[in-house]
């Protein structure tokens, strides 16, 4: 039998995934009584989260749950990577990717079961040009397309496709020169995801059999595709296949600088939020950083 976890921390994100959470405070805290745990609730602002966290965090909790999205998740994995005290996660987001690759269920009253019958995995974690990420990062499309929907007020999977589908026919691949810890890789991509993991909360596979604590990242690159070639990489991406494409390579690597030659910065998105880092990004893996709570029958 794992410990029992009685004083429990939910992170809410009041604005995630377009999703009414009047109710959910109270159905959360009925959840706990009801099985003799205590919840205590932290409001995200969207400011000044991850220090207020932080000194939050100073009390003694058994667990911090993430009520939200990729980005809540993200959050509270930053809060509390390097200290004892797992992260949970409630999925109440658009994509809800980290979740969904911990296999989380999606629906709130079973993932709440993880405050009492869970197991615990313990992951690696990323620093991007100096930032954290627990999931994936990308440069190019996807990135501008992360950027343009967070400028945005739509929120929702509706919002992200329409974004994407007005920006493609204008987009301009960028030249990439990467060094690895392994090998050097020069040439035009249409995006490249850092990955962690393995599927954005959109169900693209993007990194088929990554593992999310072997101590090491996944470069994924996808290069220019005429417009003929996208139905079928789509379909690849869709399918787990992403190493069968013509146009997609993947390095596997611990440590990765990545330069877009004549540029002073980088747009990148670290687990859905869009940062503008200083050219080269440097990339590395932060090897069993950051304890999970998972259903018992995820755990591996
Ligand atoms: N009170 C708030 N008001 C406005 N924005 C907020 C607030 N709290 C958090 N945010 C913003 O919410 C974003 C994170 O949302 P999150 O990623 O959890 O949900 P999502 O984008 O709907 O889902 P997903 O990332 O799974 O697609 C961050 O940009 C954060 O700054």
């Amino acid at each position: 039998m794992p410990a029992q976890l009685r004083q429990l921390l939910f992170v809410l994100n009041p604005i995630s995934g377009d999703i009414d959470k009047t109710a959910l405070e109270a159905t959360i805290a009925a959840y706990c009584t009801e099985r003799g745990r205590t919840a205590t609730f932290f409001h995200t602002n969207g400011h000044d989260d991850l220090a207020r966290l932080r000194r939050h965090l100073q009390q003694p909790y058994d667990a911090a749950f993430a009520a939200g999205g990729d980005g809540t998740a993200s959050l509270v994995a930053e809060a509390v990577s390097g200290t004892s005290v797992p992260l949970g996660i409630i999925p109440l987001g658009s994509g809800n990717g980290l979740s969904k690759d911990l296999g989380i269920p999606q629906n709130i009253e079973e993932a709440l079961r993880l405050t009492w019958d869970y197991s615990l995995r313990t992951l690696d974690t990323l620093r991007v040009g100096g930032l954290f990420a627990a999931h994936l990062a990308d440069i190019g499309f996807n990135a501008l397309i992360v950027e343009r929907f967070d400028q945005g007020d739509a929120r929702g999977a509706a919002a992200y496709v329409r974004i994407a589908t007005q920006e493609y026919s204008a987009y301009q691949p960028a030249t990439y020169r990467i060094e690895t810890d392994r090998e050097t890789w020069a040439g035009e991509a249409f995006m490249l995801t850092i990955a962690n993991a393995n599927t954005f909360g959109s169900n693209v596979v993007i990194n088929p059999q990554g593992q999310l604590d072997d101590g090491k990242f996944e470069i994924c690159l996808i290069a220019p595709f005429p417009n003929t070639a996208a139905p079928g990489l789509l379909y690849r991406l869709y399918t787990s296949d992403f190493d069968a494409s013509d146009y997609t390579k993947r390095l596997q690597c611990e440590r990765a600088s990545i330069s877009v030659p004549g540029a002073t910065e980088v747009l990148v998105q670290l687990d859905g939020e869009p940062h503008h880092l200083p050219n080269p990004v440097e990339v590395e893996i932060r090897p069993g950083s950051l304890r999970v709570l998972v259903p018992p029958t995820a755990a591996r």
